[in-house]
């Protein structure tokens, strides 16, 4: 009989054009040989240009979801993305506790996705404070860009100093580790993300692929840490992992459609 492999839950919202949200993460745990399970918070109507609107699941299904694989299935390691509204996050956070998910318990990935890279809202605006407060505690890894930093603290990053500021600033908000990454400082030679427990730093550095098409870029990085962590690595080596996939990823992208093309997983598979 073939052995299980390693399962992965992501807790986000649909992309119809398939670049970013679930189906961003589902190909990069495929892609890293994990099985991957999903909780739908949302449906987007969305493409390269941008997202044209979204609709909520009703909460008792979401949790539904959550309740459904982990008391079946098993869930090694889960990750949150678009989450939607306060409504949808207490309830995750609620059930979370129940599963053993996040802190000590499932290693638990929190993307603070806000808004898309088009600039259009994915949370409503009530929602942040129930972002900070319900799930950045119960997080093993917080995985903020620079939008999300300066929207959760208000420190404007402008190179690896003010990426090591908003980290111990976001770290007060309860999360065990915190990756600020650097993708969006478009002027720096390289893509530097930083990451710490407050204790360890490690600046995670490489290449700046001269492409547009990053759309899925934070969904994929942090799908493709949440599946290290299922396999049973630690945080620096997973967020590592993450770093080397992701690029590849970024210097793989593809156009399509008139707007911004997804990263592409494909590479791993060729
Ligand atoms: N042009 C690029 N070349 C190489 N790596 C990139 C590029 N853009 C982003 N990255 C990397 O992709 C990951 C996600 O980056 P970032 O753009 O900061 O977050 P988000 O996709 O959530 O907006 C980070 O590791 C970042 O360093
Ligand atoms: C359903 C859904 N979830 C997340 C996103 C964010 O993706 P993107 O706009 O590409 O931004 P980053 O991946 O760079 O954070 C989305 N657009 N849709």
């Amino acid at each position: 009989m073939t052995a299980t492999p390693r399962t992965a839950l992501t807790i986000a919202g649909s992309d119809s054009g398939g670049g970013a949200g679930i189906q961003a993460d589902l190909r990069t745990f495929f892609a890293n040989g994990v099985h991957g399970m999903v909780a739908l918070t949302a449906v987007t109507v969305q493409n390269s240009l941008g997202v044209q609107g979204f609709s909520e699941i009703p909460v008792d299904v979401v949790t539904g979801q959550i309740k459904a694989v982990a008391t079946d299935m098993g869930v090694d390691a889960a990750k949150t993305g678009m989450l939607a509204t306060a409504e949808i996050i207490n309830a995750v956070a609620k059930t979370l506790d129940e599963v053993h998910i996040g802190r000590s318990g499932t290693p638990f990935v929190v993307d603070p996705v806000a808004a898309s890279m088009t600039g259009h809202a994915l949370l409503r605006e009530e929602a942040l404070e129930a972002i900070r407060t319900e799930l950045f505690p119960r997080a093993t890894l917080i995985t903020p860009n620079l939008d999300e930093v300066r929207l959760l603290t208000g420190v404007e990053v402008t190179g690896p100093e003010t990426q090591r500021e908003a980290a111990e600033a976001l770290l007060e908000f309860g999360s065990e580790w915190v990756l600020v990454k650097g993708g969006h400082l478009d002027a720096a030679q390289d893509c530097v993300d930083v990451l710490s427990d407050g204790e360890s730093w490690v600046e995670l550095s490489g290449p700046r692929f001269d492409t547009r098409n990053t759309h899925g870029g934070g969904d994929t990085m942090a799908s493709a840490i949440t599946s290290s962590l299922a396999k049973g690595a630690d945080v620096p080596t997973a967020v590592a992992e993450g770093k080397r996939f992701i690029e590849r990823c970024v210097a793989e992208s593809y156009p399509l459609g008139a707007g911004v093309g997804p990263v592409s997983p494909f590479w791993r598979l060729k």
